[in-house]
């Protein structure tokens, strides 16, 4: 039986970074903790962007590069990500493809309506969610799927039977032509990015580099495609775009439109600011299960979308997550006398369960 569920909104070398040039002093275990006190995260007024070109450079590049992300983890919880590698062929691709898919009459993107599909995958109708509780839906139109290889292999039952939410089999549209390549071509290279990003993540909480590896082999890493219809005249701002939420994996890599604004995140003074698309950019917000994994040390930060621009505005988040198996708990670099664990363990299919749960309890407008 397959789980039905909202579609989703929405995870070294062992050596210290004590060595390494930055205003505050990393020298044990205990530091990330101390350095999360003094240095007033959330304040921030911009997105930082970071290149990670040198991801699998030197280890001094490695080195660098994590100290950065640790930085943008610890003050903002999200950041821009130039040097990714996704070249801009896949990406127009699978722009494109979502474009001529969204635009599709609805009943024949109804024929994948997610609560008829199960497992969260297939078309999502706009206002069929609401992430926020305190709003009256998501004007959004999605498509999700999960992992697939680009040419499946023969008799392959595992994945069919995989019945955790986002997994087992994909539904395809049959229109338009070439959909299905175009979205797991960009997919399989936002795999790639991600990855890169665990073991960057690793690094940055002290930890050895392939940490995440064996953690996250049998994760549902799931996609999502999504059409914003555009917000004209007054604005109900209880009826936004996607309504403010934080995402429930470990961290999500999104791909959005250039030149359209919509995305916000939330800083600790209350203000919205814009995360305004800059072109050749992913964007990565850490998502809670890495909040947990890091006592807060991490910013899972609260974010939402409003398409003010007059036109449809398009964007794909991948969102990356651990084995069901894993327990998730805060790590003891990331705790202190004065910053105890803030969270009790629990399995990453646990978590994900109950924020499923607490979504449908939330309910559809
Ligand atoms: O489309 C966007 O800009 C945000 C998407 C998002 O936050 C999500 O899907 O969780
Ligand atoms: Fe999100």
């Amino acid at each position: 039986m397959r789980n039905d569920c909202l579609p989703l909104v929405g995870s070294g070398f062992g050596r210290s970074l004590s060595g390494l040039r930055h205003p505050i002093a990393l020298s044990c275990r205990a530091t990330m903790a101390d350095s999360a006190a003094i240095r007033d995260p959330g304040t921030f007024d911009s997105i930082p962007v970071i290149d990670i070109t040198n991801a699998n450079g030197t280890r001094d590049q490695k080195s660098a590069l994590a100290f950065e992300i640790k930085n943008a983890c610890m003050e903002v919880g999200a950041f821009y990500i130039t040097g990714h590698g996704i070249h801009h062929e896949t990406i127009d691709s699978v722009f494109s493809a979502m474009k001529a898919y969204f635009s599709l009459p609805l009943e024949t993107k109804m024929e994948l309506y997610h609560k008829r599909v199960g497992n969260c995958q297939g078309y999502t109708p706009l206002l069929d969610t609401n992430i926020d509780p305190s709003n009256r839906g998501d004007l959004l139109e999605g498509f999700a799927a999960g992992w697939e290889e680009l040419i499946p292999e023969e008799n392959d039952e595992t994945s069919r039977n995989d019945d955790r939410p986002k997994a087992g089999t994909n539904v395809w549209p049959l229109e338009p032509a070439g959909f299905r390549e175009a979205y797991l071509n960009y997919y399989h290279a936002a795999l790639a990015v991600g990855k890169t990003l665990y073991h960057l993540f690793a690094l940055a909480l002290d930890l050895p580099e392939t940490y995440f590896e064996d953690k996250t082999k049998e994760s549902v890493h799931d996609m999502r495609t999504v059409r914003y219809p555009p917000q004209t005249g007054p604005v109900d701002d209880r009826m936004v775009g996607l309504g403010a939420h934080t995402d429930f994996k470990c961290f999500t890599i999104l791909w959005q439109e250039p030149d359209i604004q919509a995305l916000q995140v939330l800083n600790s003074e209350r203000r919205w600011i814009n995360v305004t698309p800059i072109p050749g950019t992913l964007v990565v917000n850490i998502a809670d299960q890495l909040g947990r994994w890091t006592n807060d040390v991490f910013r899972s930060p609260v974010h939402r979308a409003v398409n003010r621009s007059g036109v449809d505005r398009y964007s794909t988040a991948v969102f990356f997550g651990m084995n069901s198996d894993v327990q998730v708990e805060p790590i003891p670099s990331c705790i202190s006398p004065d910053q105890p664990p803030k969270y009790e363990p629990i399995s990453a299919g646990d978590y994900e369960r109950k924020r499923i749960e607490a979504m449908f309890r939330q309910g559809t407008p």
